[in-house]
C-alpha cells in the first residue's frame, strides 16, 4: 500500500514538473516568435509615402511612392503605387493662361490625398519636376514660365503634403535620375554588380546614360555625372538632347519639307491617303525650328502622306548634324559620346512607339522590314485597324518609328550587333521607368553613400530558423509527455 502510494506520488509530481516545463516552453515559444516577428518586420506594416509630380512636355503625371517605415535606406524598396494622368496638355501649354496651369493639377492631387493614409498626409515630400517644355518655354520667354511655375508651386502649396519644391529640372538631372531608377528597380545598385544604361524619349528631349570610362569625363565635363551609391562609385556619362524629343523632331522634319513654300508636302513618313491641312505656325512657333515660315501669303499647308520607309530615314537623317566633332568620338551634333557600354534600358515614348508598332523583341533588320510595311499600309487601313488609338498617336508611329530607329543607329551607333542590348521597358517591377523615384531618392537620401549593414540572417531566415527551433521544442515535449506514461505503465506490471 506504502508502495503504491508513493508511486501515486511520483506521479503526480512527475505530471506537475511536465506541467510546468510544457508552460515554460510554450511562453518561451510565443515570446521568442513574437520577438522576432516585431523586431523585423512590424505586424501592422506600416508605410511611408513620396509624391513627384512629372510635368513632361506633352503631359503631367503624379507618381506615389511607397516605402515601409523605417526601412528607408533598404534597396528595391521603395515602389510606384500610383500614377494619376493630368489631363489635358503638359504645364508649358499653359503659356497663355498660365494661372490655370496649377488648376489643372487639382484632381489628380485630390486622388493622392485620398489615397495616402490622413496621418501621413503632412509627412510626405512633394516634388514637383518639369523638363523640355518647359525648358524650352524659358529659353522663349522667361516670365512666362516663372509664372506658370508660380501658378502650380501655389497650387502645391496649399494640399496637405509637405512641399518640396517646384522646379524646372536640368537634362542632366533627367539622364541621371532615370539611370538611377532604372538600376535601383532591378537591384543593381545593391549588388554592385554590372549596370543598365538608360534610355528615355520624351516629346521635346531625349536623354542617353550610361556607366562609361573615367577618361570621358576629362574630354567632356559636361557629360560627366559621379554617384557614390552603396560602397560604389559610378562614373556616369549622360546627354539630353534638347529639341530630339520625338514631336520637336517631327518639327524640325515638316520644316524642312516645307521651305519650298509648296502649298502640300509629300511626306514619306506618313501613311499613303493620308492628308491634313496644317498651320505654318504649328510647326514654325517653337524655338527648336530656327528657319522662318516660308515667305508665302498662305497660314497653312497640305501635309499629304506616302509612304516610303527608306525616303523617310533620308528625311529623319537630314535632323541629324553629323559633322563637326571637335572630341575623340560623337553621337551627333558635336556632341562628345564614348563607346556603348552594357545592356540598355529604353522607356518612355521609345516603349510606346516600338511597343505599338510590335518591335520591341525583333532584330535591327526585322525592324526596319516590318516597319516598312507598316508605313506603306493605307491610311484608311490603319484607321480601322486601331479604331480606339488616339489619331494623333496612329498617324505618327511611322514617323516616330522611323526616328528611333535612325537616332539608335545613325546618332547613338548601336548596331545590328549592339541592337539586342536594347531592351524596351515600361514598367520594373511594378514601377514606371523614367527620372522621378531616382529623382526623389536623391531629394530624400533615400540610397546611402557606403553600404547598409546588413542583419546576420533575413527576415525569412529568422522564422525559418524559429519554425525549426519550435518544430524541436514540440518534438521533446511530446517525448517528455510519452515518457511519462511508460514507467507508470512499467511500475504497474511490476505490482501485478
Ligand atoms: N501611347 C502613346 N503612344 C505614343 N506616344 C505616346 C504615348 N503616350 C505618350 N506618348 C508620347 O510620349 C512623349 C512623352 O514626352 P514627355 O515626357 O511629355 O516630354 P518630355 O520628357 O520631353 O518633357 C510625348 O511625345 C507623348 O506624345
Ligand atoms: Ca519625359
Amino acid at each position: 500500500m506504502a508502495e503504491q502510494r508513493e508511486i501515486k506520488e511520483n506521479n503526480a509530481w512527475h505530471k506537475a514538473v511536465i506541467l510546468f516545463i510544457t508552460v515554460l516552453v510554450i511562453t518561451a515559444i510565443v515570446a521568442l516568435v513574437t520577438t522576432a516577428v516585431l523586431q523585423n518586420q512590424p505586424l501592422l506594416q506600416k508605410y511611408k509615402y513620396g509624391i513627384v509630380l512629372d510635368a513632361g512636355s506633352s503631359h503631367t503625371a503624379v507618381y506615389i511612392y511607397e516605402w515601409p517605415a523605417e526601412k528607408e535606406n533598404d534597396t528595391g524598396r521603395v515602389q510606384q503605387t500610383h500614377a494619376c494622368k493630368v489631363k489635358g496638355a503638359g504645364i508649358s501649354s499653359y503659356s497663355v493662361f498660365p494661372g490655370q496651369a496649377g488648376a489643372s493639377l487639382k484632381s489628380c492631387m485630390k486622388e493622392a490625398e485620398s489615397l495616402i493614409p490622413l496621418r501621413r498626409h503632412h509627412e510626405t515630400p512633394l516634388y514637383l519636376g518639369a523638363t523640355a517644355g518647359m525648358r524650352l518655354l524659358r529659353m522663349e520667354n522667361q516670365s512666362l514660365s516663372d509664372l506658370v511655375l508660380g501658378s502650380v508651386e501655389e497650387a502645391l502649396r496649399s494640399s496637405p503634403f509637405s512641399y518640396q519644391g517646384a522646379r524646372i529640372i536640368t537634362g542632366q538631372e533627367e539622364g541621371a535620375f532615370g539611370w538611377v531608377t532604372v538600376n535601383y528597380l532591378s537591384d543593381r545598385l545593391k549588388q554592385g554588380s554590372g549596370t543598365t544604361g538608360a534610355l528615355d524619349l520624351g516629346g521635346a528631349s531625349t536623354q542617353i546614360s550610361f556607366v562609361a570610362n573615367q577618361d570621358g569625363a576629362e574630354e567632356s565635363a559636361e557629360n560627366a555625372v559621379t554617384f557614390r551609391l552603396y560602397g560604389n562609385d559610378y562614373f556616369l556619362y549622360t546627354h539630353s538632347f534638347l529639341c530630339y524629343g520625338k514631336d520637336q523632331v517631327l518639327k524640325l522634319a515638316l520644316s524642312q519639307q516645307t521651305q519650298s513654300g509648296d502649298s502640300s508636302v509629300l511626306d514619306p513618313c506618313f501613311h499613303p491617303g493620308y492628308s491634313v491641312d496644317r498651320d505654318y505656325s504649328s510647326v514654325y512657333s517653337s524655338p527648336c525650328v530656327m528657319t522662318g515660315k516660308p515667305l508665302v501669303s498662305r497660314d497653312s499647308f497640305t501635309h499629304i502622306g506616302t509612304g516610303n520607309a527608306s525616303q523617310c530615314q533620308e528625311v529623319v537623317r537630314r535632323i541629324f548634324n553629323f559633322s563637326g566633332c571637335s572630341f575623340s568620338r560623337c553621337s551627333f551634333n558635336g556632341v562628345y559620346q564614348p563607346p556603348l557600354q552594357g545592356p540598355f534600358g529604353a522607356f518612355s515614348a521609345f516603349y510606346f512607339v516600338m511597343n505599338f508598332l510590335n518591335l520591341t523583341s525583333d532584330s535591327l533588320e526585322r525592324s526596319r522590314e516590318k516597319l516598312a510595311l507598316y508605313c506603306s499600309t493605307p491610311w484608311t487601313q490603319i484607321k480601322q485597324q486601331h479604331p480606339d488609338v488616339k489619331e494623333k498617336y496612329l498617324a505618327e508611329y511611322c514617323f516616330s518609328g522611323s526616328y528611333i530607329l535612325s537616332l539608335l543607329t545613325d546618332g547613338y551607333n548601336f548596331t545590328s550587333d549592339t541592337w539586342t542590348h536594347i531592351t524596351f521597358i515600361k514598367k520594373i517591377s511594378g514601377s514606371d521607368a523614367g527620372w522621378t523615384l531616382g529623382y526623389m531618392l536623391n531629394l530624400t537620401n533615400m540610397i546611402p553613400a557606403e553600404a547598409p549593414e546588413t542583419p546576420p540572417l533575413p527576415h525569412a531566415g529568422y522564422i525559418t530558423l524559429l519554425f525549426f527551433i519550435s518544430l524541436l521544442l514540440f518534438f521533446f515535449l511530446l517525448f517528455l509527455s510519452l515518457r511519462s506514461r511508460w514507467p507508470r505503465c512499467n511500475s504497474q506490471t511490476q505490482i501485478i
